[in-house]
């Protein structure tokens, strides 16, 4: 039975490149001229041409090629017989019979499709073999399809208007395709495809896999740069890219380069996909995921909103290793760049530490001071302690004078040995009048003095200054207020 379809590929993503190469492709189809979509694995050809049947709006015929494949399996084949047997016995002694088997005609795809007007969407038709696909020829040019000769059927099937055929392949260097027949190549508009620009597969992973952007770019990125560095070019890294994003959003995992079960995913899906030794592309992932970490390359890069150098520099990286002919000179350069950028970063970092340095410092003077300022408060206390302290030195000093023995004074008192005890007498009074004189003039003049005050001013000793001072106080010419002597006199 064949199946006649009405598909269309789910969650066609559109974006301006795809869109011009689908607006010039539905031209032609419109034209009546059948399309051929060229380019390597994985580069949407499929998802496009089911696209452009469903732009079509016909019922779609899907044809897979195959090297197995034969003419019959495009157009039909017989299928079976159909046996018919008559008896005759109409007089009774004669009986004749008569025999027929004809053999049944079930179409395939291809001719369903020419005669009902459908879409043919052959897919890799190349896998088949150049000689099963003549059949297109007169299908495409004369609009008959000819069909294996029958009694019973007729041999041309007329070719609806409607039918339209979107042919995908493969280049020709690819394992397991044949070289396409040039009548055939005459017939079709060959439109190539490339690998999908940054912005269409990331466009295709957010909307295919519901990741976030930023880790759809940084794997479009990073799936981009290992095929460059292992010289796979030739094919698309799309393939490889959904099913990065799709385990990274179904179970969850971080996409990024640091995270080991991230790294282990790429080296799963990315490994088997390179020509190269296994050792050789093991070595070339883990260099790149390691760099992509230690130069931030692609987390930085991901900050689009705010085009940072980072961002700059990256988008040198992609754009001079996309090229083969990138020189040395261009990956000093590159290198120079990376390294400035990882200097202005150190060179910030260092500023933010000196002004948190400072800052620390400031705040530690702060409480020095305040702590010195806490110190200093009591030190009018310790002064007023210390003059107390003075005033008790002197009144102590007044008491061992008073109980001093007497036969001191009188030591120190004692006349000369030339002078009668008279004229001893007579000097001594007189001295000592003289002394009551100048402490009264003093204390009249400095308006009252303490004892060491009175000592020092008129060059005395002390038992003589407190003797003369307790005589005067006796006398009633001085008085003792507050440890100061006061001339009562007026
Ligand atoms: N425009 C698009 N919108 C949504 N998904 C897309 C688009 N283009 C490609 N894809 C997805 O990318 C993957 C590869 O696309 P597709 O199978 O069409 O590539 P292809 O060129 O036909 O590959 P192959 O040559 O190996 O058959 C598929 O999973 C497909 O769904």
């Amino acid at each position: 039975m064949t199946t006649v379809l009405r598909a269309s590929p789910r969650r066609f993503v559109s974006t301006p490149a795809i869109e011009r190469v689908a607006n010039r492709a539905l031209r032609y189809l419109q034209s009546g001229y059948s399309v051929h979509l060229r380019g390597p694995a994985g580069t949407g050809k499929t998802t496009l041409a089911l696209h452009l049947a469903d732009m079509l709006a016909r019922p779609l015929m899907l044809i897979f090629g195959d090297d197995e494949f034969k003419t019959s399996d495009l157009i039909g084949n017989q299928s079976g017989y159909t046996r018919k047997r008559v008896v005759d016995n109409y007089i009774h002694s004669v009986v004749k019979v008569e025999d027929e088997l004809r053999q049944n005609w079930a179409d395939s795809r291809l001719t369903l499709a020419c005669r009902d007007g459908f879409t043919l969407v052959y897919d890799e038709f190349n896998r088949s073999r150049p000689e099963v696909n003549n059949v297109l020829l007169s299908a495409l040019e004369e609009k008959l399809l000819v069909l294996p000769p029958s009694n019973s059927r007729s041999e041309y099937v007329r070719v609806s208007p409607h039918f339209r055929a979107i042919f995908t392949s493969n280049p020709e260097e690819y394992c397991g395709v044949h070289a396409t027949q040039d009548a055939l190549m005459d017939r079709l508009v060959t439109i190539n495809i490339p690998e999908p620009d940054e912005l269409t597969q990331q466009e295709i992973l957010v909307q295919k896999t519901e990741i976030d952007r930023a880790s759809a770019l940084l794997i479009v990125r990073l799936v981009k740069e290992f095929r460059v560095r292992t010289g796979n070019e030739k094919s698309s890294g799309l393939r490889s890219c959904l099913m990065l994003g799709k385990v990274c959003h179904d179970h969850e995992i971080l996409a990024t380069p640091g995270n080991a079960d991230f790294r282990d995913l790429c080296f799963d899906i990315l490994l088997s996909r390179s020509s190269l030794p296994v050792a050789e592309t093991t070595k070339i992932l883990w260099e790149l995921l390691n760099e992509a970490i230690s130069l931030g390359l692609f987390e930085a890069a991901l900050n689009e909103s705010e085009p940072s150098q980072a961002a700059c520099v990256m988008a040198m990286v992609s754009a001079d290793v996309a090229k083969p002919e990138a020189t040395i000179a261009q990956a000093e350069a590159i290198t120079e760049a990376l390294v400035a950028l990882v200097e202005e970063v150190a060179l910030a970092e260092e500023v933010a530490l000196a002004e948190e340095v400072a800052l620390a410092e400031e705040v530690a003077l702060a409480e020095e001071v305040a702590l010195a300022e806490e110190v200093i408060a009591p030190i009018p206390q310790a002064e007023a302690i210390t003059q107390a302290l003075a005033a008790l030195a002197e009144d102590v000093a007044l008491v061992e004078t008073v109980v001093a023995p007497l036969t001191l004074t009188t030591e120190i008192a004692l006349p000369t040995a030339s002078m009668s005890p008279l004229s001893v007498d007579a000097v001594m009074q007189e001295e000592v009048t003289s002394y009551e004189q100048a402490i009264i003039a003093y204390l009249k003049q400095v308006n009252g003095a303490r004892l060491s005050q009175i000592e020092h001013a008129l060059e005395l000793d002390r038992f003589r200054t407190v003797d003369i001072l307790r005589f005067l106080q006796d006398k009633g010419s001085v008085m003792l207020r507050d440890r100061l002597y006061l001339c009562t006199e007026g």
